[in-house]
């Protein structure tokens, strides 16, 4: 089977002449599915293993339940929450995902600036399609974070922190469920590998650094040397330890699913953590992200901010992580295909249907602001 294709550049042709665009989440895969070539569809949709996790990242929201309370006049919510010392208007973020010119030709460019159109910081991914100083003038004037794979070469990894700290980047994400890419059959019955096509290069081939290094070793291709770097199986505490030397910026760690690593982040003093399995896209047979969530709470006890991935779909999702008490949610698969499916626009209207079914389970929640929320009643059955 191929795995060569062009990047999906007739997206917006998905919302029709009345500007209709799909409004639930299995409307917008498949309107994805259509518009990508499969190898790209699958890639993004499917998970490690027999995608076993990747599944219960969704089903395990189901069985749990909230209570609601009533008569408690929510006609002026409040969806707004402080975290890091900034005060953000939603508890949402986009969760870095790399590669996104496979969903369309803007691919970065195009979620940033929706992103800022719709108030939601967007986090960019060590593997983008576009560069940090492209993506920050697309979305100049908003929220911007930057999530770092750790490079072998250090040099390169210190680099990239500095030109997001240049360009207004507000917070470091070190992704630390990644330091190799996990086994994932369906990429490898198509043949896939996501950094081939040269969607994920953009970062590193404005980076000087980077091509220092590349002249350095001339038999590597660009593609060849971001692979070797990234596949990092060495990663440790130590190298949180030297990122926190290097930046001033806050540092969160994304893929924490035990207690004590979160435990030990503050101890290592990281600035938040994210509770997340990577979309079930690592290793299959572990933990839901939900189900790791309520333990990681009771131990971290309010000591620093707590964010969350992996199977929110809907705004009873969202709702469901913060009434567990978290802060923050991040966005992942739903955006990619809302881009695929239709493009800035179709990542707009994603957002915008799913704030409205957020603040509508909350009004019919009974809460006026997200620390009611976070005090819920939420159950197992
Ligand atoms: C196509 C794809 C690419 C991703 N790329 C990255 C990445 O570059 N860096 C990262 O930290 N996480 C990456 N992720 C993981 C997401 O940040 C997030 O953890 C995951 O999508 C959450 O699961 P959900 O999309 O099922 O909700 C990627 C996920 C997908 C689907
Ligand atoms: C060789 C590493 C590529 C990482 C691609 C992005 C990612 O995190 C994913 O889940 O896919």
């Amino acid at each position: 089977m191929s795995s060569s294709f062009k990047s999906n550049d007739h997206a917006v042709q998905s919302i029709d002449a009345e500007g209709n665009f799909p409004i639930s989440v299995e409307d917008m895969e498949s309107a994805a599915k259509q518009a990508m070539p499969a190898p790209a569809f699958s890639y993004i949709a499917s998970g490690a293993g027999g995608e076993d996790t990747a599944r219960k990242n969704t089903d395990a929201f189901k069985k749990y339940s909230i209570i609601p309370r009533l008569l408690n006049d929510v006609s002026n919510l409040d969806t707004s929450i402080t975290m890091l010392g900034r005060i953000y208007p939603n508890p949402f973020l986009l969760a870095p995902i790399g590669v996104l010119k496979l969903a369309d030709e803007q691919g970065d460019l195009a979620v940033a600036r929706a992103a800022a159109n719709s108030n939601v910081p967007f986090i960019q991914s060590t593997v983008s399609s576009y560069s940090i100083e492209n993506i920050a003038q697309a979305a100049s004037g908003s929220s911007k974070w930057f999530q770092l794979y750790w490079a072998k070469d250090e040099e390169i990894s210190f680099n990239m922190v500095k030109r997001a700290e240049d360009a207004g980047y507000e917070a470091i994400v070190l992704t630390i469920d990644t330091i190799t890419l996990g086994y994932r059959e369906k990429d490898l019955y198509h043949r896939f590998s996501p950094l081939a096509q040269g969607y994920g290069q953009g970062n590193f081939e404005s980076d000087p650094v980077f091509l220092s290094k590349l002249e350095e070793i001339h038999s590597r291709t660009i593609v060849e040397s971001i692979v070797d770097n990234i596949n990092y199986p060495a990663l440790d505490w130590e190298h949180v330890k030297e990122l926190k030397r290097r930046t001033s910026l806050p540092i969160l760690l994304k893929g924490i699913l035990h207690p004590e690593d979160a435990l030990r982040a503050i101890r290592y003093g990281v600035d938040g953590i994210i509770v997340s399995n990577h979309g079930g896209r690592q290793l299959d047979g572990v933990i839901s992200s939900i189900d790791a969530l309520p333990e990681i709470v009771k131990v971290v006890d309010g000591q620093i901010p707590i964010l969350f991935d992996s199977g929110v779909r809907r705004g009873i999702d969202a709702l469901k992580v913060l009434a567990f008490g978290a802060d923050a949610v991040l966005l992942g698969r739903p955006y990619v295909y809302s881009l695929a499916a239709g493009g800035e626009k179709g990542v707009e209207r994603f957002l915008a249907n799913f704030l409205q079914d957020f603040q509508t389970s909350m009004m019919l929640s009974g809460v006026k602001n997200i620390e009611e929320l976070r005090q819920m009643k939420i159950v197992n059955m």
